[in-house]
């Protein structure tokens, strides 16, 4: 029997692992990580990401051929395959700090495997890595391996948060890189071999390692820039009248654009996007490509532009002072079907109300308090700052209001941002929110997912990004 182990068991490492388990019962898996918490939560019935439909995948093969664990060493001395899955956050210091990638946890790793493996091992890069990033850990691995042959793969993961099981299924392809020797296209053909028993051959894509290391890197950037440019468009339709959303459906409707990922939003957010385009950045800037660089990092800017120019259009609209009115937000993961916070859009818009001295009450129907709490009162790295912004005050971020409820939320509110586009805020009663408001009554969209004519009958004014200006929003931007 094949034996897999998997080093990291986060939002990667646990469904991806799980879905190859459900897949290949010929196979063990065994997902291991320095979190004793994090896998008492994996062999718990609470598991400790929310994703739908990774319960009944995770419930179906755990104790068969799926398995969890802390002892690290002894499942990677096992493995024939070993997945590292570890996270590789923005660096906060030193060389590139706000902008390479933090390889700390990759490298502890890769030491690991070689100081306890005693068979030969395929070591799979799972993690988002900045390209040639092979080349360093195969030198870790070979000059503290003990004469062992390792093979380094690039086997970049695709999943988005939300979706995480369905895109497992039925994955748009899968990328493997490996050398180009007979042994790296083993190595390749035999990690093939394990998704070829649910993925069609045709979606297995094989390339070297530095195309599969950097396809990663440009497919995020990809997305993300398709994004700030509806974004930079959202801005220019509330200028001119027109309407982004009649723009985004207009353009994707050239097969040559396509219609996906053109949702104006108040900005993307997610542990990746922005974290994958520094560090695309960086590898420009180090390889001599300022211009390149550049181009890449607008994608970035333009997103706080987003983020702050909603502040501003609560601020300005309502009478350009916020100051002990209070405002709901709804919604603080950083897309629907998650709980995950990691940058997403709440914090910065949040902060930004709570400077303007706002009283703030969130909900979220999947964000515990605790987590909350914890984002709003960390200071955050900005890359092209000298140093660390400091959250809206501890005073104030220590005043937020978490409730268990959106009625609640928005009883006795002055204004209503919605910031994360959870369905349940669609079907909300609209009047009776409306009716338990301070007048006049305000809501942000900040996701487009109400509909502004029938929260205007209702007797709210509404701004959607990027639609036609309420005319009372639009005196008061002004002021803006
Ligand atoms: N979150 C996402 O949707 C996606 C993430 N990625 C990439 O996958 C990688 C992992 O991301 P996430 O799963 O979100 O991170 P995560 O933070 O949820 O999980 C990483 C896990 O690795 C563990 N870990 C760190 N060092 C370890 C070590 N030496 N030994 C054992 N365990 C160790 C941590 O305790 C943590 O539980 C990152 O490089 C990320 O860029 C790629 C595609 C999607
Ligand atoms: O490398 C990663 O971590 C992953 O990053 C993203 O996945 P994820 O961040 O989980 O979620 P997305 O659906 O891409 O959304 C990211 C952000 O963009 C926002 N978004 C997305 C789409 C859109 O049209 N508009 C928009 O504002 C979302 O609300 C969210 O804040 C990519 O979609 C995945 O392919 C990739 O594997």
């Amino acid at each position: 029997m094949v034996k897999i182990c998997c080093i990291g068991a986060g939002y990667v490492g646990g469904p991806t692992m799980a879905m190859i388990a459900l897949k290949c019962h010929d196979i063990e898996v065994v997902v291991v990580d320095i979190s004793k918490p994090r896998i008492a939560a994996w062999n718990s019935d609470e598991l400790p990401i929310y994703e739908p439909g990774l319960d009944e995948v995770v419930k179906e093969r755990r104790g068969k051929n799926l398995f969890f664990s802390t002892d690290v060493q002894k499942h990677v001395a096992e493995a024939d395959i070993i997945f590292v899955s570890v996270n590789t956050p923005t660096k906060t210091r030193g060389l590139g700090a706000g902008k390479a990638a933090d390889l700390t946890y990759w490298e502890s790793a890769a030491r690991m495997i070689a100081d306890v493996s005693k068979t030969d091992k395929i070591v799979v890069e799972k993690s988002t890595v900045p390209v040639k990033t092979a080349e360093a850990i195969e030198k870790i691995l070979t000059k503290n391996g003990h004469g062992i042959e390792f093979q380094i793969l690039s086997n970049p993961e695709f999943l988005a948060e939300g979706t995480a099981v369905e895109d497992l299924l039925k994955p748009d392809r899968v990328l493997i890189g490996g050398r180009e020797t007979p042994k790296g296209q083993a190595a390749i053909q035999a990690l093939a071999a394990v998704y070829a028993h649910w993925v069609p051959k045709e979606n297995i894509i094989t390339t070297n390692l530095w195309s599969a290391e950097l396809s990663k890197l440009a497919a995020n950037a990809f997305l993300a820039q398709r994004i700030s440019s509806i974004n930079a468009m959202s801005a220019l339709c509330e200028a001119t009248g027109a309407n982004v959303s009649e723009v985004a459906y207009a353009i994707g409707k050239d097969s040559r654009i396509g219609p996906k990922f053109l949702q104006s939003s108040v900005g993307f957010g997610g542990s990746c996007f922005q974290k994958d385009i520094l560090n695309l950045v960086y590898i420009c800037e180090c390889n001599g490509l300022p211009e390149v660089a550049a181009y890449w990092k607008q994608v970035v800017d333009i997103n706080d532009y987003q983020k702050s120019r909603f502040v501003n259009r609560v601020v300005g609209s309502m009478f350009n002072t916020i100051s002990g009115k209070k405002i709901a937000i709804l919604g603080f993961a950083f897309k629907k079907d998650t709980g995950d916070t990691r940058e997403t859009p709440a914090i910065d818009v949040t902060n930004g109300l709570l400077r303007d001295r706002a009283l703030v009450s969130v909900y979220d129907p999947q964000v515990t308090e605790e987590q909350m709490r914890r984002d709003l009162s960390q200071e955050k790295f900005a890359w092209d700052h000298p140093a660390h912004i400091q959250p809206a005050s501890p005073a104030s971020a220590q005043k937020v209001g978490y409730v268990m409820d959106p009625y609640q939320a928005t009883k006795d509110a002055h204004g209503v941002c919605i910031l994360t586009e959870w369905d349940e805020f669609k079907k909300m009663d609209w009047q009776k929110v409306y009716d338990n408001m301070v007048k006049p009554a305000f809501v942000f969209d900040g996701r487009n997912i109400i509909n502004p004519e029938e929260l205007r009958k209702i007797g709210f004014i509404v701004y959607s990004i990027g639609k036609p200006l309420d005319p009372f929003v639009k005196d008061v931007s002004a002021l803006v």
